[in-house]
């Protein structure tokens, strides 16, 4: 039962990059191959030496500062997308739940299999979204755990083969959702409720992580790391590899490079908080791309609202005169099973919940 009422829907089984890169690491096979629009304009050829996405100082925000919290608003505004420093959560967390993740994709097939998703469900090793035997494939393998309330993280899907796995994550997704409360507390503010106002409405966020590994790639003119997507959750705590610029944000019609800031993290709006703010706030499209010399991990903490909530525009987001009302009422459970049963491009699938407006 209670398995079921977790489903979210299921996806194509894929086979894995890892794998078929053990076989021949030069080819790339036809399916992962993108249309020639979609392919991605490599970093050191010509992306516009871009404007740096806003950096908000997570200590001040904690501290109530109003500035900052200024800064924030303007950021998930205009770009949808910040990076935070001084978070507070420790480097050594951090580290460890990249080591986390690259020992479990280091693990043979077979037994990365074990936790392979199952029928109804994206929990697991394995791919969402992936909707036709046509559809281009991404240059990734990944597996999604959710990881919060505490109630559902025993599930069968921990790989407690790997070393120090469940440890990791566990304490990365406790501290990883101290932050993300935060900065929902501060959202809550600024869209007119109390600091603990959202929360009031749609009740604790619960949390899932995608982790992935983009292997290198030997045309990474060619393949996509990720397709362009918004993401479905409320917001989405990213950490990256230090080194590697992969993700790429659309700001103002055109793609802009997220440079990592070493130990911080990377933050977007996620479809729920436009959907609360009435579109104020922007779920942005994203994408990453490959590189030729190293493989690249990256951790997604989506945090999400309660399943059985409605989410829709706020009243205090609502105004018919300057700011009707954009999209209509919807369960989320029903809102991210109608997604995963799409192929994501960009943000078409938003349109489920838009109104038309006058
Ligand atoms: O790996 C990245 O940089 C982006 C990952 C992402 O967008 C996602 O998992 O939704
Ligand atoms: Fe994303």
């Amino acid at each position: 039962m209670e398995e079921e009422k977790m489903g979210w829907g299921s996806s194509l089984s894929v086979p894995s990059i890892q794998e078929i890169l053990r076989n021949d690491s030069i080819s790339v096979p036809e399916r992962f191959i993108q249309e020639e629009k979609d392919r991605p304009q490599l970093v050191s050829e010509n992306l516009p030496d871009s404007p740096e996405i806003p950096v908000i100082d997570f200590s001040l925000l904690a501290k109530g500062d109003e500035d900052e919290r200024r800064k924030l608003d303007l950021a998930c505004k205009e770009w949808g997308f910040f990076q935070i420093s001084n978070h507070g959560i420790e480097k050594e967390v951090l580290h460890q739940m990249k080591i986390a993740v690259s020992t479990f994709f280091q693990l043979p097939l077979e037994e990365k299999n074990k936790f392979a998703m199952a029928e109804n469900d994206i929990q697991g090793f394995g791919q969402a979204y992936v909707v036709s035997e046509e559809q281009k494939l991404d240059w990734n393998d990944m597996i999604y755990l959710k990881t919060l309330p505490s109630e559902i993280r025993n599930f069968k899907f921990w790989p407690l083969t790997c070393p120090g796995f469940k440890e990791a994550v566990d304490k990365y997704s406790t501290e990883v959702q101290n932050v993300a409360a935060e900065i929902y507390a501060n959202l809550s503010i600024l869209m007119g409720l109390g600091r603990e106002g959202l929360k009031e409405l749609q009740g604790e966020i619960k949390q899932g992580i995608r982790m992935s590994i983009y292997p290198s790639c030997s045309r990474p003119d060619l393949v996509l790391g990720i397709s362009p997507h918004s993401d479905g959750s409320a917001l989405t705590l990213l950490l990256q590899d230090d080194e590697i610029t992969a993700l790429q944000i659309k700001h103002k019609e055109s793609w802009v490079n997220v440079k990592p800031i070493p130990d911080s993290l990377v933050v977007n709006v996620g479809d729920a908080i436009e959907i609360l703010s009435n579109g104020v706030y922007k779920s942005i499209e994203h994408r990453a791309i490959t590189n030729e010399k190293k493989d690249r991990i990256s951790i997604a903490a989506f945090v999400f609202p309660d399943e059985e909530q409605e989410i829709g525009p706020l009243e205090s987001m609502v105004d018919e005169l300057h700011c009707p009302r954009r999209y209509r009422k919807i369960k989320y459970v029903d809102y991210i099973r109608q997604i995963m049963a799409m192929k994501m491009e960009g943000k078409a699938h938003t349109d489920i919940v838009k109104l038309e407006i006058k």
